[in-house]
This record gives structure tokens, C-alpha cells and sequence, in this order.
């Protein structure tokens, strides 16, 4: 069971900073994960995998448990299509909700989240992608320079946070300021292998360096004991708030 009232982790309880990425197939996986992971965490994130098998419905169902919600989609796509898709997000109550950095994309996701409590997060450079990437993928620019642009033109688009690693939490805080979100993917506690991910750091490093967020998939999910590898990333990011 997910946090109860009686044991609900406070404000500055370093179980707040987690978002467990709830990549599993289907919701009666997503939600008996939920449910061994219990105290050790109450924000989910629901991306595609989930998010094409049920995982709507389930947000509904972590909302309504207390949980907080984050739906990774990262949306693109022209102006009037964004516009409606994020409208539609907001309509399920979640938290948050992410868009591809692209100033045309990240607009008109502001203009259909209108007035509504759902954050918009920007989705800077993939994790998964180092300069050798971008270039494959047409890019002249290198991660770093191309995260910095990306999370100026956000801040100049209204977006609520930036999705970045966290070796570019100091560039993005500068850029947005101290109020918006930063929100870190490619978390790994020592050790841990990285996978697919290219820019990694563990969560107390993370936090160090200014992450209000961290998002953590395979290393708590794929755990023998999930509940127990979430309360070890929250001692971590204890360790060094
Ligand atoms: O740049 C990004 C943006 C999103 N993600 C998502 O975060 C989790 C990470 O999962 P791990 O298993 O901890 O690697 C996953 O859902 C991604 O879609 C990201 O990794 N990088």
C-alpha cells in the first residue's frame, strides 16, 4: 500500500525527491509493485509501456490513493495537436506531464494546460544520448550547449520545469531561475549498472548538485526488494540534502 496518513512522509522527507518510473507491462504488475514498494515512495511515473496497456486508468487510481503522478509521454507534435493532447492530460488529474524542448512545442503546451494545476516538464536531451548522438542524429552542438538553449527557451515558453541529467543541473538552474522544477532521469546508486543510460549519476550526487526531482526505473522496479532499494536512495539523498 502506498503511504498511509498515518505514516505520510513530510515535506522534507527525501522519499518526496523520488519518482519511481513505472515501466511494467501491465496494471496488475504496476500496481502489486505499488503495493511491495509501500512506504518507500508515493510519486509515480506511467510512460509508454504502462501508459499504452491501462496505465491511464491506473493514474486515476494512484491519485485518488494520495500518490502523485507524472505521465511521461513527451509530447511533439505540431502546435493544435499538443495543444489538445496536453488539455486532455490535464483533464486526469495528474502532476505532471513532459513535451520535447522544442519552443514551438513547449508554447503550445502551455496555451493547453491553461490555468489547470498539471506542471509542464521539458524533456531537454535523452539521458541515453551523449555528443556522439546528437551528432549521428544531425546535431552541431554538443549536450551541454544544446540542454542550456533548450532550458532558456522553456523558461521564455512558461514551462513549470526541465527534464535534464544531472550533470546539467547547474547550467539549468541558472537558466530557469530557483523557482521552476529540475527533474533528473539517469539515476543509478553505486554500482548499479547504467543500461542504456550515458549520463548517469547516483541520487546523493544528484541531489548534491541541485535535482528537486529524481526518476528511477530498473534499480528500484527490477529489485529483489523494491521497497528496500527505494529507503536506501532515500538515505542516499539524506545523506547529502
Ligand atoms: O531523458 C530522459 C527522459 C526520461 N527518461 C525516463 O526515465 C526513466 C528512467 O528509467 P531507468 O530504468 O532508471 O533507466 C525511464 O522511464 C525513461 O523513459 C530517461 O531515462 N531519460
Amino acid at each position: 500500500m502506498p503511504p498511509s496518513a498515518s505514516n505520510a512522509p513530510t515535506a522534507r522527507d527525501p522519499r518526496d525527491s523520488i519518482i519511481v518510473a513505472l515501466d511494467l507491462p501491465d496494471v496488475a504488475q504496476a500496481r502489486a509493485l505499488v503495493t511491495r514498494i509501500g512506504d518507500g515512495a508515493r510519486f509515480y511515473k506511467i510512460g509508454y509501456r504502462l501508459g499504452f496497456a491501462g496505465g491511464l486508468t491506473f493514474a486515476r487510481e494512484l491519485v485518488d490513493q494520495g500518490c502523485k503522478v507524472f505521465l511521461d509521454f513527451k509530447l511533439h507534435d505540431i502546435g493544435n495537436t499538443v495543444s489538445e493532447g496536453v488539455a486532455a492530460i490535464s483533464a486526469l488529474g495528474v502532476d505532471l506531464a513532459t513535451v520535447h524542448a522544442y519552443p514551438q512545442t513547449m508554447q503550445a503546451a502551455v496555451a493547453g494546460r491553461g490555468e489547470d494545476a498539471l506542471k509542464l516538464l521539458a524533456v531537454t536531451v535523452l539521458t541515453s544520448y551523449d555528443d556522439a548522438d546528437l551528432a549521428e542524429a544531425g546535431y552541431g552542438t554538443s549536450v551541454a550547449d544544446l540542454v542550456a538553449r533548450r532550458a532558456e527557451q522553456a523558461r521564455e515558453a512558461g514551462i513549470d520545469g526541465i527534464v535534464c541529467a544531472p550533470q546539467e543541473i547547474t547550467t539549468v538552474r541558472a537558466a530557469l531561475g530557483p523557482d521552476r522544477l529540475i527533474v533528473t532521469p539517469g539515476i543509478r546508486p553505486a554500482g548499479a549498472d547504467a543500461g542504456d543510460q550515458k549520463r548517469v549519476m547516483t541520487p546523493g550526487e544528484a541531489v548534491r548538485a541541485g535535482a528537486d526531482h529524481l526518476v528511477i526505473g530498473r534499480p528500484i522496479t527490477r529489485a529483489a526488494d523494491p521497497r528496500a532499494a527505494a529507503m536506501a536512495v532515500a538515505e542516499d539523498i539524506a545523506g547529502n540534502a
